[in-house]
């Protein structure tokens, strides 16, 4: 069954932790936003495991070096999955999965300004990553033209397990699940949503049926 991640990108734990009350009852992930781990620090990610110990969280760490110092950090916080970046070379990949690995825990490659998503994502596949996140960030997705469409056409011809984040919404969740990706992210379509709950829930309804 595919997995429904939240991105909570706001900006306390505080915030997080009300949101993440909400909307627990129908995600599988609890994803800490790169703009909410840099202001908070690690102790967002450790405050968040203790409110869910039964939820996967993950750190969005987007590392670019020291890959192994960095994810245990995370993974020593609490973090169950951390995120390297694709763009980094395959030595920093490689530590982090090597910190994975000593604390039982995961790494996500996210893909976001990588040029060949598809090529990085089976590359980084072979290193003993999780699965690979075909992204496109929120800058990209604000440039004009920008359509979710070209992720889902990826993650059908990916070959790999991969999740999709990049402005998944109800509209779009299903084909983002029948294109075969296994975690469906969606931040703004939930933590925007004026009854996050049943936005959450809804997108829930709609992977479980696609
Ligand atoms: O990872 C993200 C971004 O880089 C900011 O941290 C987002 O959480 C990700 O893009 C999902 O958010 P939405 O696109 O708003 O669904």
């Amino acid at each position: 069954m595919a997995k429904l991640q939240v991105a909570i990108d706001l900006l306390t734990t505080e915030e997080a932790l009300a949101l993440a009350a909400k909307v627990a009852p129908y995600v599988d992930i609890i994803e800490l936003g790169t703009p909410l781990i840099k202001n908070m620090g690690s102790t967002v990610i450790t405050a968040m495991k203790a409110a869910h110990p039964d939820k996967l969280v993950f750190a969005d760490l987007k590392t670019a070096d020291a890959g192994e110092l960095e994810a245990d950090i995370a993974f020593k916080a609490g973090a169950d999955l951390v995120t390297v970046m694709g763009a980094a070379g395959n030595a920093t990949i490689i530590g982090a999965v090597k910190a994975a690995k000593a604390h039982g825990k995961g790494v996500v490659v996210d893909t976001i300004g990588y040029p060949d998503r598809v090529k990085r994502a089976q590359e980084v596949t072979a290193l003993g990553v999780e699965f690979v996140e075909l992204h496109a960030g929120l800058d990209e997705q604000w440039t004009p033209g920008y359509s979710i469409q070209v992720l889902i056409d990826e993650a059908a011809r990916a070959g790999v397990p991969v999740s999709i984040a990049g402005g998944v919404n109800i509209d779009n969740v299903a084909a983002v699940i029948k294109a075969g990706a296994i975690v469906a992210v969606a931040g703004a379509a939930i933590y925007g949503a004026e009854d996050p709950a049943a936005a959450a829930k809804a997108l829930r309804e709609a992977i479980d049926a696609a």
